[in-house]
């Protein structure tokens, strides 16, 4: 197992926003979470990046420990977060050469693995051009570019392809097939679009209200649920009983899920 969390969870306050989290993902899969609003994937993200200490529990990613040896998994791990992290002032090159940096690639290498990446992506183009002249889909590229330029062994994608336009968004999932065929890396991402889980991902596990309800490959949790022929909305929906997107409902629920999520980056 490249990736097994053990118990993980997450407390705000008296909120439960990750609730003893069992999850075990083999290398090279691409595993999708899924779960309506506040469903708890973002803060699973956090956690098994580093950025969040659980509350309680632990999870081992690539051989270390989040808690103990936080450090090594930054070094062999890979996180595009949900807001825009590539810096719109500079050029795509300029935001890879601070990533090369940031990931100590030794300064003999930088140039090449650059010209790598931006080629991977298919950003050679656009290299020297302002990142905020970029389009949604490019950006995205780019941080992804960004984010397997020390070609780590786990990629974490928050919402990949929100925002984007359907030729944007397919876009993006060739690169994720890509990524894994070529460079053999594990990819756990969340998403709230069923159609991208059902296509890109290995296995899927839906998340309601900080536990995991279901893990399994789209197909297999179809038959699991009796109807071999339906949508993996139809998935989503029975075992979340809810519609898609309304578990924490309303503007008010979303519009703060947001704020907390900018505040932390
Ligand atoms: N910093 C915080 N302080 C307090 N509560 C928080 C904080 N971050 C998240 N939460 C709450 O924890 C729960 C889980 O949030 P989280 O962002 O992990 O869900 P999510 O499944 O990623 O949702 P979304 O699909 O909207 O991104 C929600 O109820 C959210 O409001």
């Amino acid at each position: 197992m490249i990736l097994q969390t053990s118990n993980l969870t997450r407390r705000y306050g008296s909120l439960v926003a990750v609730d003893h989290l069992n999850l075990s993902l083999q290398e090279g899969e691409v595993f999708g979470l899924l779960g309506p609003n506040g469903a708890g994937k973002s803060t699973t993200l956090k956690m098994l990046t580093t950025l969040l200490p659980p509350s309680e529990g632990s999870a081992i990613v690539a051989g270390f420990d989040i808690r103990h040896q936080a450090a090594q998994v930054r070094r062999v791990i890979g996180y595009v977060p949900q807001l825009i992290s590539a810096d719109g002032a500079l050029s795509g090159y300029e935001n890879l050469l601070i990533a090369a940096k940031l990931y100590d690639i030794p300064r003999t290498e930088r140039d090449q693995r650059i010209a790598a990446a931006l080629d991977f992506m298919g950003l050679s183009d656009v290299a020297h051009r302002l990142v905020r002249e970029y389009s949604g889909g490019m950006i995205r590229r780019l941080e992804i570019a960004q984010a397997i330029l020390h070609r780590p062994r786990v990629l974490f994608l928050d919402e990949p392809t929100v925002g984007l336009d359907p030729v944007a968004r397919h876009l993006v999932w060739d690169y994720i097939r890509q990524i894994r065929q070529n460079l053999g890396t594990t990819i756990l991402l969340t998403t709230h679009l069923m159609d991208e889980a059902d296509l890109l991902c290995d296995r899927v596990g839906i998340m309601h209200l900080g536990r995991l309800v279901a893990c399994d490959a789209p197909q297999a949790l179809k038959v699991a649920i009796g109807k071999p022929e339906a949508t993996l909305d139809e998935v989503f929906i029975h075992f979340t009983g809810n519609q898609l997107q309304t578990t924490m409902g309303g503007y008010r629920e979303t519009a703060r899920t947001r704020r907390v999520a900018r505040r932390l980056g």
